[in-house]
């Protein structure tokens, strides 16, 4: 994917084609308010607001505790990037509102921006640190009970995009009745998989301040024993030998260093049954020498900054899957979200 500056007629196409156009100056200075203005408008519940029929920059600000001249230029903002339709006074939102922000859709993002906003905004304040010292948070290790309570959050809706793509594409053995989930969270692909086989039972494995707060998520989804979740650190703890059919990492080896993976790789290798597929379900680290790639660069960045650690090419995961003896497979690309795949390798 890239983004683009996009004329919007033959003189702004001739000042782009010639240069005229300070292109850094709209990274530098228009983009971060951009971006900031979407985090804070979802956080104040401005779009909701708009949707109940708040529509002059007075009544949103009134109903939603904020200044009516900031409001304003809110509003401003978020219609120029067409997240608001503005007409003879009145705001109203748009499709994109609707089915990405709205907490109702089904594939609203709301929660990962209102996380972004509270927790992650402040972390990219440190990029500059990470560039001269390489040494990334590690937040995994600090956060504490609202922190988390966020991230499920957040995670929930980051995963949306893709959890039912991942369970149509994902290439489960037949007769497939074990899945263990590393670091599954809220256990949206888990659920979306068992959904679709129902013979399969899958165990979510993740860190006890990421269950406690993710349990109530999953809870709603009705799974019963289909999808439960285990406490646990997949790195200190062993897993049962010869035992899933499928076992899924999805955005967890972006957090862990070389070594951390592999030692995963081995414990997973030793956990499936023959026939068995572990799939590391990732954003990939683009080759600098093939096309730019905007998510999966920026992405790389940014988990480099948050885990020290950061995105890996797709030799570098096969790479850990073939010295454990397991055999990989055609990598599978998602439809919706460029960048990203699931890096699968079988058991023979
Ligand atoms: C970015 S989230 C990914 C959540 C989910 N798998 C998804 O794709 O949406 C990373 C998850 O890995 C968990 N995690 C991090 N380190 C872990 C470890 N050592 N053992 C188990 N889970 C871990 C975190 O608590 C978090 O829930």
């Amino acid at each position: 994917m890239q983004l683009r500056i996009f004329p919007e007629n033959l003189l702004e196409w001739v000042a782009l084609k010639l240069n005229l156009v300070p292109i850094p100056l709209l990274h530098a200075q228009v983009f971060p308010v951009i971006s900031r203005a979407v985090l804070e408008a979802v956080d104040a519940g401005v779009f909701e607001a708009i949707a109940e029929g708040y529509d002059t920059a007075e009544l949103v600000a009134e109903k939603c505790g904020l200044n009516a001249r900031p409001t304003g230029q809110l509003l401003g903002v978020l219609a120029s990037v067409k997240y608001l339709r503005y007409r003879q006074g009145k705001y109203t939102l748009t499709r994109l509102t609707h089915k990405w922000i709205l907490p109702g859709s089904p594939n609203t993002v709301r929660d990962l921006a209102i996380y972004n906003n509270r927790v992650v905004w402040p972390w990219l304040e440190k990029m500059g640190g990470y560039l001269r010292t390489g040494k990334g948070l590690q937040y995994h290790d600090t956060f504490q009970s609202e922190e988390w309570e966020l991230y499920q959050r957040a995670m929930w809706g980051g995963a949306v995009a893709e959890a039912q793509e991942f369970a149509r594409k994902v290439p489960l053995p037949r007769n497939a009745t074990q899945m263990l989930d590393i670091g599954g969270s809220h256990g949206l692909h888990s659920v979306e998989t068992c959904r679709r086989y129902p013979h399969l039972y899958s165990m979510i494995l993740d860190l006890p301040g990421a269950v406690e707060k993710a349990a109530p998520l999953l809870a709603k989804q009705n799974m019963g024993d289909h999808v439960v979740h285990q406490v646990g650190n997949i790195l200190n703890d062993s897993l049962p030998e010869g035992t899933y059919d499928l076992v899924l990492m999805s955005s967890v080896a972006h957090h862990f260093t070389e070594e951390q993976n592999k030692l995963v790789a081995q414990k997973v290798a030793k956990a499936l049954r023959p026939g068995g597929v572990f799939i590391i379900n990732e954003f990939i680290r683009p080759d600098p020498a093939a096309a730019p790639e905007l998510v999966g660069s920026s992405t790389d960045l940014f988990f480099g900054l948050t885990s020290t650690s950061g995105n890996w090419s797709m030799a570098e995961i096969n790479a850990w899957q073939r010295a454990v003896g397991l055999t990989p497979l055609q990598p599978i690309a998602y439809r919706a979200i460029p960048g990203r795949f699931q890096v699968g390798a079988r058991k023979e």
